[in-house]
């Protein structure tokens, strides 16, 4: 074998116990080709010594093409625990994926994350030859040889053979080691099944609508517009603007020929074809203008509406950032070398909003004097990539600004990104880091006892700044929880510090303008002096009331500062406030809180007759809980459900706020890695948290809006990724929080790329209906035989809540024996302190 070829290697170890599916560059010393070679590995364990062949042991080499085909060969051949093991083999796929994931979730390109179940497996199967290793489970690989690897472990998952091969690993280790009879290789997609190629939601492939052309002949005009390229480059008119390939586009960049505009027609029909809708929000009003207007039509709104609306042309490719928006070439090249190459829905129709001058896209008509951009509401889909769309133009704005200023090079924070998590925040970070990377930008996370400078703060320094320069923030954008920023402000610079922000992006703007933390984040926004602020809102759901809010604010600031009118845009993308279209939902009821601890056992160690009806849940996946006290009684309830062969409570784990951030950082870390299959959370991880291959969701408890339920479904089925499954169980309390659920599940379905089974009507029918103060009242109370207060309001209600098996008894007994220990405690602690308090006590003098 070619020095530097990788292959795939499958290690067992000593006691068998144990399977690793890693890479190696070594050249292969055991080729795994037919059932005797097995034999021989597995009767000499040793792991790492030479056996009598010179071949060496208990290491089971392959490549990537052969492993697929192993497992069925091994299932007939071998009879022992290893044949079992090797069972779970193609299972490891998901392990194997975490490379992948790994590479996605951390800076780690040029190295990535190999994840082996322990440390004496990764050590002892010698997982990356030449590698450096530093911390457990992080070896580093060269880019080159990384991306080979990981271009042949993508090939085998695009031609399936991965997917069709690769099973359940709970079902497997839980079930023995005869191979099952039922469809146990059932082919599946799932969103953990490799990189998608096509992040688009509604792309033109999927939604071919055919029109009557009025010559009489049909006219499909999702072919007519395979604006990206998608389909076959045979089947394309040669001369269509709308039909170039990337890399057609990409000579006509090279040759200048990119900056041809669409015609306004193709540019209509392509936003059309991706569901964006634009509007302008506060066009300036003119008395003669108004009048007019109305001698136009009766109906106002509707004229109102068609001046509003209007087609900016959308970004074509990524490859064009540079071109045609004058992007950084290093801020480009950061976007390409991460491996984005088709923009998704909001990113094609955000970033020319942000990225051009306003009077190309709003027209003259606008009296836009100014050249710095638009104010932005924008509404796309869960995992459409909204980070992404906002972190570029921020970056390339910082860029031009630091370019065009003669100021001194004394670094100021000049724009501040918002979001509702620790989680997110450090999401953003991880993402923007990488965009940053060479642009001479600089990005942060706004910690406890950080202060933000502003000029005139850095001016009149003296020698108490010397001590607080440490302290200071000397990046440029800065991300934070408005928790954590709102802080700083109290500091007797902070309202001065806030001067010099010129751009302030809400991440989940919606829940950032909610109750919750709308004093916070409207503090923050209003002490910003500086009348060239920008503001963008992104969420994949925001409600009128938010819109309003979000408007009125802008205008008020606007009033006090004096300050010049800016255009308020909307970007929304697709229907607003619904959930992916491409993910699978299901509505199940299991009338008591008994009866949903069973329907999740059952769908996460499925019985064979029921997993036929549905694509099963594959781990990894999420759970949410109403409450943190119900996601911790979850977790020790299910905490031994995951066979001990399977990782046991290892695979398992609970998220919330009340644990220190280190172990939130641990527990995604593990989540991450792949080191956890299940992860039981509550609406903490509901919003904006990427974890790209999570194949499906549960909600154990129901969402209490169909914001959250939005939310929650969409940590599945990420940049357009098929084959997700979000499950939710429900029980007769529920019942009043159903119909908003359904009727968003109704929609989904009902614009589910390949078709699928939507809700039944009578069940829409049957839903008690909600007014919109109802629901209000239900979101902010959830369902309350959940919470504290219910126990107190109703204790009886809350005891059938409770989330466990156990008998009555049997917690009275272990809450006996708690208090018993705890009293037993306390009374030897107060014995040491009467003993301390006497041995102190010196007598009198
Ligand atoms: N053009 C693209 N092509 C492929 N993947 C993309 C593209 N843009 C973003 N992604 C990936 O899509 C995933 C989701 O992106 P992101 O977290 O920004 O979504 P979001 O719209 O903010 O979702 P949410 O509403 O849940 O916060 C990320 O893993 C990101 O790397």
């Amino acid at each position: 074998m070619a020095k530097g070829t990788v292959i795939v290697k499958i290690a067992s170890l000593g006691s068998i116990d144990k399977v690793v599916v890693g890479v190696s560059v070594r050249p292969v010393t055991h080729n795994l080709e037919s059932a005797n070679d097995l034999a021989n590995a597995e009767e000499a364990d040793s792991l790492g010594s030479n056996n009598a062949n010179g071949k060496r042991d208990g290491i089971l080499f392959t490549n990537p093409m052969t492993l697929p085909v192993l497992p069925p060969m091994l299932f007939n051949v071998l009879p022992s625990p290893l044949a079992a093991l090797l069972r779970a083999g193609p299972a490891l796929p998901v392990t194997l994926l975490k490379p992948e994931a790994a590479l996605e979730a951390d800076s780690c390109a040029p190295s990535f994350t190999f994840v082996a179940p322990d440390a004496a497996a990764l050590a002892a199967s010698d997982v990356l030859c030449g590698a450096r290793s530093e911390v457990l489970g992080q070896r580093e690989l060269p880019l080159f040889l990384l991306r080979r690897w990981l271009g042949d472990i993508h090939r085998l998952y695009r031609s399936r053979i991965f997917c069709h091969k690769m099973m359940d690993p709970l079902r497997i280790l839980s079930r023995g080691s005869k191979p099952s009879k039922v469809k146990q290789f059932q082919h599946q997609i799932t969103p953990s099944s490799g990189q998608n190629e096509q992040p688009q939601l509604f792309s033109t492939e999927t939604s071919i609508s055919k029109k009557r052309k009025r010559d009489g002949s049909i006219l499909t005009t999702g072919q007519q517009l395979d604006f990206f390229g998608t389909s076959n480059a045979s089947e394309r008119p040669s001369q269509s603007l709308a039909v170039r390939s990337p890399d057609l586009e990409a000579q006509e960049i090279g040759a200048g020929i990119d900056s041809k505009e669409l015609l306004e027609d193709d540019v209509k029909r392509i936003l059309r074809e991706h569901k964006l809708k634009f509007t302008y929000l506060n066009p300036p009003t003119d008395p003669s203008r108004e009048r007019r207007k109305k001698k136009l039509s009766k109906d106002p709104l509707k004229n109102a509406q068609a001046k509003q609306q209007f087609y900016p042309e959308p970004l074509r490719s990524f490859d064009v950032l540079n071109a045609r928006f004058k992007v950084g070439s290093r801020l480009a090249a950061n976007v390409i070398e991460q491996g984005f190459k088709t923009p998704t829905e909001v990113q094609l129709g955000a970033l020319p909003l942000l990225l051009s001058d306003p009077q190309t896209y709003l027209g003259k008509e606008c009296e836009y004097k100014s050249s710095k951009g638009v104010d932005l509401l924008a509404v796309a889909p869960t995992g459409s990539g909204k980070t992404l769309a906002f972190l570029i133009p921020l970056i390339h704005q910082i860029q031009q600004t630091k370019h065009a200023s003669t100021e001194s090079k004394e670094k100021h924070t000049s724009a501040i990104i918002l979001a509702p998590t620790k989680e997110l925040v450090g999401q953003i970070l991880n993402e923007g880091r990488r965009l940053c990377q060479g642009t001479g930008v600089r990005i942060t996370q706004f910690r406890k006892g950080m202060q933000l400078r502003s000029h005139d703060v850095a001016e009149d320094s003296d020698e108490d700044q010397d001590k607080q320069e440490r302290s200071v923030v000397k990046a440029d954008i800065v991300v934070s929880t408005p928790g954590g920023l709102q802080g700083a402000l109290g500091h007797e610079q902070g309202g001065r510090a806030l001067s010099d922000i010129e751009h302030l992006v809400l991440d989940e703007a919606d829940v950032l303008l909610d109750p919750l933390f709308r004093e916070q984040t409207l503090a923050i926004w209003t002490s910003i002096a500086n009348a060239k602020l920008r503001v963008n809102l992104w969420s994949a759901t925001m409600g009128s009331n938010i819109e309003e809010l979000a408007q009125s604010t802008i205008a008020s600031r606007a009033n006090a500062m004096k300050t010049d009118w800016t255009p308020l845009v909307r970007l929304v993308v697709g229907l607003k406030d619904s959930a992916i279209p491409n993910i699978d939902h299901r509505l199940i009821y299991a009338a008591t809180e008994q009866g949903k601890l069973m329907g999740l056992r059952q769908l996460i160690r499925p019985t064979t007759s029921r997993s036929e009806q549905g694509p099963p849940l594959r781990p990894p996946f999420l759970i949410f809980t109403q409450t943190i006290e119900r996601a911790i009684a979850l977790h020790s309830e299910l905490l031994y459900d995951i066979p001990a062969a399977a990782g046991g409570i290892a695979r398992i784990a609970v998220l919330h706020s009340d644990l220190s951030d280190n172990d939130r950082d641990s527990i995604m870390t593990r989540f991450r890695r792949g080191e956890v299959w299940v992860l039981i959370t509550t609406d903490l991880l509901s919003r904006g948290v990427d974890f790209r291959g999570i194949n499906g969701v549960v909600n154990y408890d129901i969402p209490t809006s169909a914001a959250a339920y939005v939310h929650r479904v969409g940590r599945t089925g990420r940049a357009g990724r098929e084959g997700g499954v979000a499950v939710t169980l429900y029980s007769k309390e529920d019942i009043p929080y159903l119909k908003q659920i359904a009727n968003i599940v109704a929609s989904s379905q009902n614009h589910k790329r390949h078709g699928g089974e939507s809700i039944q009507q009578w069940l829409l029918d049957a839903l008690p209906n909600l007014s919109k103060e109802e629901k209000r009242r239900l979101k902010k109370r959830g369902v309350e035989s959940r919470t504290s207060k219910g126990k107190q309001t109703n204790p009886h209600a809350a005891r059938k809540a409770r989330i466990s098996t156990k008998a009555g008894y049997v917690r009275k007994r272990e809450n006996n024996r708690r208090g018993a220990i705890e009293g037993s405690r306390r009374r030897m602690e107060q014995e040491i302190d009467d003993a301390g308090n006497e041995t102190d006590f010196t007598g009198f003098d």
